[in-house]
């Protein structure tokens, strides 16, 4: 086949390349029968140019599309390429290009050729099941197996036990290694006839691959391993080209499939995007990839990309000051396309996560009040390195009425009603999944205890010659012995079943009722009554993928599963990445997104928040323990990310903590330096959030302008003056070091605080809520101006102790005569008194003391 000359070119082809820059178009036109690698900074246009690629192989090759194979890292990723392939290539068929992820394309090749090595009709363990199994496996051990895990081999395998101090065997790194080894493309017989095998883990590893085939699934990692032997035995013989997108994050088995799958390659990525090596992920595959065709004497030509149309060259530099820290790394010339800039990235330094929370929805509120609003919520994102560090800044968000999504992860497919939500659903799909047949039995509460649970257990294990769902049945009818309550509850729950099954059936293949079906299954079992509302919410983005799902179109080599199984299969493969809610480009109306770094992967926004900047957070306290440079190296990379989502503005943050327990979430240690990352920034602490862009009118402008609004004319210095005003309350709280009841004048002096901020007044007063700062209610009450601002009202005792308990102090009742107190100390609270230093209201304690012996008799300590 030979590739025709631009002139000859197709017209649409031509129009496409026209949209490319000199090194995006060598790219995608390169020779169709050829090894090329891709390697681009973040934001140079892999997605299109990997687009392109493949518009390029159907329309000027030739090459049908059932004989390419695209590989994505999510599903929503393949979705969103062939949009824009049809979009591209005006509508063409593309139902058989092989586009998905690994997993997926594996899946469905096992489904369509797997039949000789006996895989036909397997279905999924995701990774609840694969602990199920696992917990299985290690309380099905015998007395003889469980010897070898008193030697050393055992070791890693152990943990503490809930209730015992004894340990016990755990699951954890019994998946961790399987998975890695499996990642390696290592068989569980190939392990055992290994000569350094760990005895332990190779028993372990044999007695998991039988349990998954006694319950015919495959879990993630068999999916890749077990079409690697498919392809190796019965090679694909009709492949002319595979495309790799997100090539730094394929492992060692990817690698070989992509060898398997055809001769053809074009791999698009960034080494510095790596992120992904807690899944075995490795970055050194760009090199394996060009010895592997060195040594078949084979070229592998590489392009790299460098205009970056995504960030302004302020944040480029920045992110490559970041990554330039990596030793042994090729420094990047990206070359923003942006002719302007908005200044070096806005940082700050603050003193807690509750500080720095604040400090995001000011940043962000001050975003959303420009004036014609050229910068809407979903034009901002907050990225972060591990997903609880959402919780304190999503209630800030919230009590600043900023709205918000979080782009779904994967911690989605563990929450509670989800999982509950996907097992039902695979009841109903499948006649033998026991697994999930057990998780939903008794849950809403149908009155089983544990002991009747493992009863049913063993006795749906017993006959396998009948289905699950079968012997279900025969326990009820006096198969196990159970109470008359426990029989009529899952004959209930039997006969619903039966009813959705029926309910399936009717929808003969029509996927546009799967959502009615679902309604059923929700309300028949009662499961909405179990929910809080948010979680309600949750379910019903399942029932909204319901709605959307588009099954495969048929394949004349793969036995047909009912629909909802294959809605089933599809979404079970989700799970082996973060999937994300929303597309690259088409973001969330009217809500700022917040999301993990992982998650955030390819998308990109005008604005973008990056906080937690602390040792322990970024880098992660479990690469600081690992105690690796890889380890390091990976979360840098991970930063890197995170900082190059960012289109025009760019905040990063940080806190460095006091020791203060209540500043943090309590199972949380103390942060204390900012991260090893940001070492670059000078005089970090000097600067904090009082930076800020919208010091420079023309840069205002051009801002509104590349948002695509005409700047209004407005007062920038009274509009940097009321965020300053914010800003300064939340860098110097009011931190009161006592309190005093009742609005008395000057009472507070004479006890001993000298600034009225240092304390919080209360007031009996019912009708008014006060609030610090209320100067009117303060004027009213009589009170003075001094202590507008530790003003509180309507605080009863029980509101004020949880206050004391805070500050460390103590509660000064005013004297009922109302007269000056007769002690007055002569320092400040908090400094030192002679030789003792003495923290909160120091006077405080001796003014108790005082009082015993009569002249306190009016101020008492409560
Ligand atoms: N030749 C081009 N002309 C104009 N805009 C372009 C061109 N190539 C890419 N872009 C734009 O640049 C932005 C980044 O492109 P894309 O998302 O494909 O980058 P990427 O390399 O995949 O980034 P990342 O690795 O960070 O995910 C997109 O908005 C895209 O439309």
């Amino acid at each position: 086949m030979t590739t025709s000359t631009p002139l000859q070119m197709h017209p649409t082809l031509d129009q496409l390349l026209s949209t490319l820059n000199t090194n995006q178009h060598q790219a995608v036109t390169a020779h169709p029968f050829s090894k090329l690698q891709i390697i681009a900074g973040p934001g140079t246009g892999k997605t299109k140019v990997i687009t392109s690629r493949v518009a390029y192989l159907l329309l000027d090759a030739k090459i049908p599309p059932e004989n390419i194979i695209v590989t994505t890292f999510t599903k929503k990723a393949a979705n969103e390429m062939i949009e824009r392939l049809r979009t591209m290539l005006d509508n063409m068929n593309l139902d058989k290009l092989m586009i998905g992820t690994f997993h997926s394309i594996c899946f469905r090749l096992i489904m369509r050729y797997g039949k000789p090595l006996g895989l036909s009709g397997f279905g999924i363990a995701d990774e609840r099941d694969k602990e199920f199994y696992v917990k299985e496996i290690l309380n099905e051990l015998n007395a003889e197996e469980r010897e070898l895990f008193s030697g050393r081999e055992g070791e890693k395998f152990k943990g503490g036990g809930k209730t015992s101090l004894e340990p016990v065997l755990i699951p954890g790194p019994v998946i961790s290694l399987i998975s890695s080894l499996k990642s390696q493309g290592i068989t569980s017989d190939q392990y055992s006839q290994s000569p350094s095998k760990d005895k332990c883990l190779s028993l372990l590893y044999s007695h998991y691959q039988s349990k998954l085939q006694e319950n015919r699934v495959l879990d993630f990692d068999d999916c890749l391993l077990k079409c690697h032997e498919l392809v190796s035995k019965f090679p694909l013989t009709n492949i002319e080209h595979v495309l790799v997108d997100e090539f730094q994050d394929t492992n060692e088995i990817q690698l070989q499939l992509m060898y398997k799958f055809g001769t053809n390659v074009t791999i698009v990525g960034d080494p510095d995007q790596s992120i992904y090596a807690f899944r075995n992920a490795q970055v050194i595959n760009f090199q394996k990839m060009i010895d592997y065709y060195q040594r078949q004497n084979q070229q592998c030509s590489i392009i790299t990309l460098d205009h970056n149309y995504r960030s302004t060259n302020d944040i480029l530099i920045f992110s490559e000051s970041v990554m330039k820290q990596e030793k042994e790394r090729k420094s990047k010339q990206l070359v923003s396309q942006h002719t302007n800039d908005f200044g070096s990235p806005i940082y700050a330094q603050l003193k807690s996560e509750y500080q720095e929370a604040k400090w995001i929805a000011l940043q962000i509120t001050t975003l959303l009040s420009l004036p014609t609003t050229p910068i809407h919520p979903q034009d901002i994102a907050i990225l972060v390195r591990s997903a609880y560090q959402t919780r304190v800044i999503e209630t800030e968000l919230n009590s600043n009425g900023i709205p918000y999504h979080m782009i779904r992860g994967k911690a989605f497919w563990s929450r509670k009603e989800v999982t509950v939500m996907m097992d039902y659903l695979r009841i109903i799909a499948n006649e033998n999944d026991r697994v999930a047949v057990l998780r939903t039995i008794n849950y809403p509460k149908r009155g089983i205890g544990e002991k009747t649970l493992e009863k049913i257990d063993e006795y749906l294990k017993l006959d396998v010659n009948h289905s699950v769902y079968e012997k279900l049945r025969f326990a009820v009818q006096g198969g196990v012995n159970l109470s008359s309550k426990v029989q009529s509850n899952i004959s209930k729950y039997l006969n619903t079943i039966q009813q959705a099954k029926e309910k399936l059936d009717a929808l003969r293949d029509d996927h546009t009722k799967l959502p009615e079906l679902f309604d059923f299954i929700t309300s028949e079992f009662e499961l909405t009554k179990e929910w809080e509302p948010s979680q309600v919410e949750n379910i019903n983005e399942i029932k909204k993928l319901l709605s959307e799902f588009t099954p495969p179109s048929p394949d004349d080599d793969i036995p047909p599963k009912n629909i909802l199984g294959q809605f089933i299969d599809s979404m079970g493969l989700n799970e082996a990445v973060e999937e994300q809610k929303q597309s690259r480009h088409a973001h969330y109306k009217g809500q700022v997104a917040l999301s993990t770094i992982h998650g955030a992967k390819g998308l990109e926004w005008p604005v973008v928040f990056v906080p937690g900047l602390s040792d322990g957070l970024l880098p992660s306290i479990m690469a600081i323990k690992a105690n690796t440079q890889e380890a390091i190296d990976e979360e840098r990379r991970c930063l890197y990310v995170a900082l190059t989502r960012a289109k025009l503005l760019l905040y990063v943050s940080w806190y460095v903590e006091d020791g203060d327990k209540e500043e943090r979430q309590s199972w949380r240690m103390q942060v204390t330096d900012p991260s090893r990352f940001i070492e670059f920034i000078k005089n970090k602490d000097k600067k904090t959030g009082l930076v800020h862009i919208f010091r420079q009118k023309d840069k205002v402008k051009s801002l509104y302008e590349i948002l695509g609004k005409r700047c209004p004319d407005f007062d920038l210095d009274e509009f940097n003056t009321v965020y300053k005003e914010k800003m300064n309350s939340i860098l110097n709280p009011f931190n009161p070091k006592g309190i005093v009841d009742g609005c008395d004048n000057g009472a507070d002096k004479k006890v001993g605080f000298q600034s009225a901020s240092d304390v919080i007044h209360t007031t009996q007063n019912k009708k008014q809520k006060f609030e610090p700062g209320n100067e009117s209610v303060t004027n009213k009450l009589g009170g003075t101006q001094p202590h507008r601002k530790g003003l509180y009202g309507n605080l009863t005792k029980d509101k004020i102790k949880p206050m004391l308990r805070k500050t460390g102090t103590q509660l000064i009742s005013k004297p009922s005569n109302n007269k000056a107190p007769p002690y007055v100390p002569s320092r400040r609270p908090g400094s030192s008194l002679g030789t003792k230093r003495v923290s909160g209201p120091l006077a405080l304690p001796s003014i108790a003391n005082r009082g015993k012996g009569g002249t306190m008799g009016q101020y008492q300590r409560e």
